[in-house]
């Protein structure tokens, strides 16, 4: 590893834009394909290499091949672990993961039991001594529609009360050409008014115009991707307008977006436009797994295109901490570690 990766390697991160199954790493997915050969299903079908980049509907299919392979009590329990333990060899001191509930009728998994191998996770990395504190969000898959939508919920409800603090809020991703927030809003005005948090995947295509407008009236607490918000990608000033009024960060996934080819090119990112608005930006890794990437890389590619400074990075990751969804002790123990280790990093 050169000087500068070390760099990057070595400065504490935040990470609060993780898809669970999207983040499984080439090794661990080698257990899965082990435990389940029947399936034919290759480590180059699931992830996505340097250079190469895909259509977002190409993506989704890699998405249901991985969903198969990971389809147990023990496989998500195996996967959540692995993933933690990757963050936290790659210095990431706070990550908020995030899940869709599923349920697999020919192996029992349940949508509460798939919750609670999350949890059980959590805890043992907590158990072990992994040097990094992991919140959990619960996802609401779009296509599934409103009914879904309202039971998943609940669920993030009844675990929000039981889990010790550990699951935080709810995440709407899944495809973005499918369903229309319009039908989910009951569901997340319900999670808004009980306390749960939300990060809402917004405008990551063109023509979601309108669904944006309906989601940023909640408001959200952050937005994932928010790529086409802007006018100059087609968006509007009214909706940039609502965004910074209400301060709501932005989770940044560079290589997802190049890679899944919404975003042209690495120096066409939206990034550019939110930062030099000095509004709050979260540098995230999507899906660290399909995308072949880690949160590290993520900084480096972000400081080598945007020219930032060793400071401003230091500042980016920083900052990240006051956009998580733990609350105020959490945020003051994890600015009191940044303190301790700034010295030692930045001469
Ligand atoms: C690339 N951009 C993206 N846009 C929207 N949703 C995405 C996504 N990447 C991942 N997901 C969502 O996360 C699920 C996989 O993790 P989990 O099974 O939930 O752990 C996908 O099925 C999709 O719903
Ligand atoms: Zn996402």
């Amino acid at each position: 590893m050169d000087d500068d990766s070390v760099f990057y390697k070595k400065l504490p991160k935040v990470e609060v834009h993780a898809h669970l199954n999207g983040s499984v790493s080439a090794q661990t997915m080698e257990k899965l394909i082990q435990r389940k050969p029947h399936l034919n299903i290759e480590r180059n079908m699931t992830a996505i290499g340097k250079g190469q980049r895909r259509t977002l509907d190409e993506c989704f299919e890699v998405f249901k091949l991985i969903h198969k392979l990971v389809d147990t009590e023990e496989d998500i329990h195996t996967v959540a672990t692995d993933v933690i333990k990757e963050f936290a060899v790659d210095n990431v001191k706070y990550l908020e993961l995030r899940s869709t509930p599923r349920e697999e009728k020919g192996t029992g998994l349940t949508k509460k039991s798939y919750v609670e191998a999350v949890i059980k996770a959590i805890q043992q990395c907590k158990y072990d001594g992994v040097d990094i504190d992991v919140r959990f969000l619960v996802a609401i898959d779009r296509r599934n529609g409103t009914e879904v939508a309202m039971e998943t919920v609940k669920l993030a409800e009844e675990f929000m009360l039981s889990s010790g603090g550990l699951v935080l809020g709810i995440d709407l991703s899944g495809d973005p050409k499918v369903g229309h927030g319009r039908c989910l809003l009951p569901a997340l005005e319900r999670a808004r008014n009980c306390g749960l948090k939300l990060s809402l995947h917004m405008s990551e295509v063109s023509s979601q115009l309108e669904e944006s407008e309906l989601l940023l009236n909640l408001p959200p607490d952050r937005i994932g991707h928010g790529t086409f918000l802007h006018p100059e990608m087609g968006g509007s000033q009214p909706l940039v307008d609502q965004v910074v009024k209400h301060n709501i960060p932005l989770e940044i996934c560079l290589t997802s977006n190049v890679k899944g080819k919404t975003v042209p090119s690495y120096s066409q990112h939206h990034f550019r436009y939110w930062y030099q608005l000095g509004h709050p930006c979260v540098i995230c890794t999507d899906d660290k797994g399909v995308f072949c990437t880690d949160l590290s890389q993520e900084y480096q590619l972000a400081a080598s295109t945007f020219s930032l400074s060793p400071d401003a990075v230091w500042e980016l990751s920083e900052r990240a901490v006051d956009c998580i969804f733990a609350g105020e002790a959490v945020k003051q123990q994890l600015k009191q570690k940044w303190t301790e280790i700034k010295p030692g990093l930045l001469k």
